[in-house]
Formats: structure tokens, C-alpha cells, sequence
């Protein structure tokens, strides 16, 4: 099976819906895994998902074969991600958060509120000591906004050796029970609502991240797991046209629309075996989500539809993107990476001494004693150097650095490549037109010297012909 799990739900036909087509459906069900979908002009096609979730699935369902083997995984130390993708009203949001995270019943409770139920029932049953962590972003028009504390609208994305891609300054709220969690959570997503009156959005415009990180410890060998839970509640992935919007409103659409295809790209990428061309950095939201895709995760993406015929095609592109993103192989660095996450700690330990005596010894060849004792002392005061993340954060850099380096290079030798091409068919051109000008130069001396041979021969006879009639040339 592919690393990526990829379902499909429809939601029940709305009021309106049902209004403007009575009970009209565009999809056919052949089993739990296929059904066969009406498009625009009345043609059939068949998709095949791991599962479809039909009207009468039960959140439950949704949550047990989607988010269940994702949660288990994360106490393990394998990140795991749940998207949701789909038109605006295609039940996403339902999907993710049921009717409210905080007033709901357990029938109707989404994905969100089970999966921190499920990780505090693991964590609990365990004799380890964990920590649980709660961060929740929105994307809004590029750019990340911390929905746990306003201010902070524009936060950067990073990369580091142990914590991978990051979200430098993100708030995190430490959880210790399912309820802490949910009133954090709701708080976040009043939040996310204040933001969009004071913007003048609408929720479905933005990218809603809920993170969870869950540190695990082994009280046997003093092992650390490190996991992490991503839930995404993607933008509506309508099209523009049909939205009808302009001005800001199309901005937004146009943003969407691009972190969107951005995601798209990524996930071509990976699937037609362009691994080292991956566009992760395009969007803020496949540069978050990198990680997930790219590795060390699984990842589970649930495409919401309409099942109007009146939104056939938002569905059918829909449906198209979960088609494509069921490619996506597992990367066989998985498993690997996943061994050296628990063993991250010891191993960090070690590098810091390392890399403190390594760089002292260092200085001691050039500076005096008593300075290196002064920068020794200031190193540790301030964690400058030592901290193994920022380490890591320089070495990422001067990596990714290099490898835009030697992609921009490799782009310039591609354009020399094709320019030296270019000049060598223009070469031949002149060339061939040279040797012609050539033939046609020669031809026209020959022609030239004739025509000489042949005046000359006339003057020759021009005595002859005047001497009868008494002219004698000298
Ligand atoms: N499976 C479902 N069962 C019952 N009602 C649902 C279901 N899915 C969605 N709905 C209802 O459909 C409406 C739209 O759903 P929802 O808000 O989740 O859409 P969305 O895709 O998140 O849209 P947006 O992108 O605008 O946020 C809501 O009223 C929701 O309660």
C-alpha cells in the first residue's frame, strides 16, 4: 500500500441541494471502495479510493480507518498528517470538527476531538512519562498566523536535524488531558473566527493547521520518542470563475488556488519518481507539510464531495486529485528515520560535547587562554553554538544553500547547453549559405573570364573585317 491513505467522502445531499435536484445524486456505489461517478456530459467514470465514506457514514467510520493507525504511529515516533480536501461546503470542516469541538455529541464528534481522545487513552494506559503539545496556524494569503496568540501573524517556517520543518515561534500549549486540549483548541478556533471578522474572511479562505507534538519516554532505557500529529483543514479548492470573486476576494482565491496547485505539484512530483525536484518550497503550506509527504510520516487525505450533480465538476477534480495523490510510494527512508528519533537524545549529548571541545581546541591554536575561557563561558550563558538545533538550522542552510546553488548551476549549464545548440544549427546555416555565395562567386568569374575570352576574340577580328575597306589599324 501506498504511504499516503486516500478516502473519499460524501456528504448528505444539503436542503438546497435537494431543493434544486431532488434526490439526485452524481455517483454510483459499487462497494466500499469504488463507485462509478457521472461527469458534466452524463459520462461514467470509475475511482477506486482505500475506502468511501457514502451519506450514511458515521464519523466514527471516518475517524477509525483514517486517523486510528496515524495515532498509534505517533507514539511511536512516526509523524502522521490528515488532510482534508474539497470544494467549500463539502464537508471538511464537519469532517475535521464535527458541528463544534467543545458542544457535540459522540456521534457527531470529528476527527480532531478523536484523535486527542485516543493519544491521551495511549498515553495514559503507558508507565512513561510524555509530554503533549498543542500549536494551531492558519495560512492565510501566505502568510502564517498563530491562532493561540493574534499578534504573532507572520511566522516563519523552518528546518532543523531534529525537529524537521518547524514553525519557528508558533505558540505551544502544553496538554495534559483530552478536556485541556479541547478548551485550547476551542479557544483557537474563536480565535480563527475574530481574525476573520476583523480580516473580513470567511474560514473556508484560509488553511487551518491544528498541531499536536508528543514527546514520549521510556522509563527502562531512558529513550525519548518524538511524534507528531498535523490535522489540515485545507481551503475550499473550488475555481475562481465559478466563485465569480474579484478584487481581494480573487487575490485570496488566486493564493489558494496557487498553495493549492502547489500541493498538486508536490504530490506529481513525488509520484512520477521526480524525487530530487520535489517543489516543496513553493507554498507555505507544502514547505509545513513537507515532512508528512515527503518521509518520515504517514498521511492520510480524506477528499470531501458533493454528491449534487450540480457540483460534479468540483467533485470530479476533487477526485482527480485523490486519484493522483494514492501514487505517492512510501519512501524507504520511513523506517530508519524513525529508529533514530528515539535515539536522538543520547546522540545529541554527545555531539554537544564533541562539537564544544572540538571548536575550544580550535580557538586555543589562535586566541589566549583566558579569551577562549571568556567565549567558553558566554557560549554556555547564551546556548550560542551548543544548541544542536541551530547546528543543525546552519548546516540545513548551508545544505540547502548548496543544492540551490548547484540547481541554479545545472539550470545555466541546461541554457548553455541550449544556446551553444542553437549557435551550432545557426553555424551550419552560414556555413551551407557561405559555400553557396561561393559556388555562385566562382560560376560568375567563370561566366566573367567567358565573356573576356569572347570580347577579346571579337577585337581580334575587328582588322580583319576594316581592312577591306581601306582601314589599317597601326
Ligand atoms: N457528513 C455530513 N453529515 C451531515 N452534515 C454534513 C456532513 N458534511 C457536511 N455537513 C454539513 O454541510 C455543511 C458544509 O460543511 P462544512 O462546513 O464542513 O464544509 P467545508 O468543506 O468545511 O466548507 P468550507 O471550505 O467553507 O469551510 C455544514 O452545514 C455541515 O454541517
Amino acid at each position: 500500500m501506498s504511504n499516503v491513505t486516500v478516502c473519499v467522502r460524501f456528504r448528505p445531499l444539503s436542503h438546497k441541494e435537494r431543493k434544486a435536484n431532488g434526490d439526485n445524486v452524481c455517483f454510483k456505489k459499487l462497494d466500499s471502495e469504488s463507485f462509478v461517478f457521472k461527469d458534466e456530459r452524463e459520462e461514467d467514470v470509475i475511482f477506486s479510493f482505500d475506502k468511501v465514506f457514502y451519506e450514511d457514514a458515521q464519523q466514527s467510520d471516518v475517524y477509525n480507518f483514517l486517523a486510528v493507525p496515524i495515532v498509534s504511529d505517533a507514539i511511536n515516533g512516526i509523524n502522521g498528517t490528515i488532510i482534508t480536501y474539497g470544494q467549500t461546503g463539502a464537508g471538511k470542516t464537519y469532517s475535521m470538527e464535527g458541528p463544534s469541538i467543545l458542544h457535540c455529541n459522540e456521534q457527531k464528534t470529528g476527527l480532531v476531538q478523536r484523535v486527542v481522545d485516543e493519544l491521551f487513552v495511549c498515553l495514559g494506559s503507558s508507565a512513561s512519562t510524555w509530554t503533549v503539545k498543542l500549536s494551531m496556524v492558519e495560512i492565510y494569503l501566505e502568510k502564517v498566523r498563530d491562532l493561540l496568540d493574534l499578534s504573532k501573524d507572520n511566522l516563519q517556517i523552518k528546518e532543523s536535524k531534529t525537529q524537521g520543518i518547524y514553525i519557528s515561534g508558533a505558540t505551544e500549549i502544553s496538554i495534559l488531558n483530552s478536556s485541556d486540549a479541547l478548551e485550547n483548541l476551542s479557544q483557537g478556533i474563536a480565535n480563527r473566527a475574530v481574525g476573520e471578522t476583523q480580516m473580513n474572511l470567511a474560514s473556508s479562505r484560509s488553511h487551518c493547521l491544528y498541531i499536536f507534538s508528543v514527546q514520549y519516554g521510556s522509563t527502562s532505557d531512558e529513550r525519548v520518542t518524538s511524534g507528531k500529529i498535523i490535522l489540515v483543514d485545507l481551503a475550499g479548492s473550488e475555481k475562481v470563475e465559478k466563485t465569480g470573486a474579484e478584487g481581494r476576494v480573487l487575490d485570496e482565491a488566486k493564493t489558494i488556488n496557487k498553495s493549492l496547485s502547489a500541493l498538486g505539484n508536490v504530490i506529481n512530483a513525488l509520484t512520477t519518481g521526480k524525487q530530487n525536484h520535489v517543489p516543496f518550497r513553493d507554498s507555505k503550506l507544502t514547505r509545513i507539510l513537507q515532512d508528512a509527504l515527503g518521509g518520515n510520516s504517514r498521511a492520510a487525505l480524506l477528499c470531501c464531495c458533493s454528491p449534487s450533480p450540480s457540483n460534479a465538476p468540483e467533485s470530479l477534480s476533487t477526485l482527480r486529485f485523490g486519484t493522483r495523490t494514492k501514487l505517492i510510494k512510501a519512501s524507504p527512508k520511513l523506517i530508519p528515520e524513525a529508529v533514530d528519533n528515539t535515539k536522538k537524545p543520547t546522540i545529541e549529548t554527545h555531539d554537544q560535547d564533541d562539537l564544544r571541545e572540538r571548536i575550544l581546541s580550535k580557538l586555543r591554536l589562535s586566541l589566549k587562554e583566558e579569551d577562549v575561557d571568556l567565549l567558553e563561558e558566554l557560549f554556555v550563558q547564551e546556548g550560542i553554538i551548543f544548541d544542536p538545533s541551530s547546528v543543525a538550522d546552519i548546516d540545513l542552510a548551508c545544505r540547502d544553500t548548496a543544492s540551490e546553488e548547484i540547481s541554479l548551476l545545472m539550470q545555466a549549464v541546461e541554457e548553455l547547453k541550449e544556446t551553444v545548440e542553437e549557435l551550432t544549427d545557426e553555424n551550419e546555416k552560414l556555413r551551407r549559405s557561405l559555400q553557396v555565395a561561393q559556388e555562385m562567386t566562382a560560376q560568375a568569374q567563370l561566366a566573367a573570364t567567358a565573356a573576356a575570352a569572347r570580347s577579346r576574340t571579337l577585337l581580334d577580328l575587328v582588322p580583319a573585317v576594316l581592312r577591306p575597306f581601306g582601314f589599317v589599324p597601326d
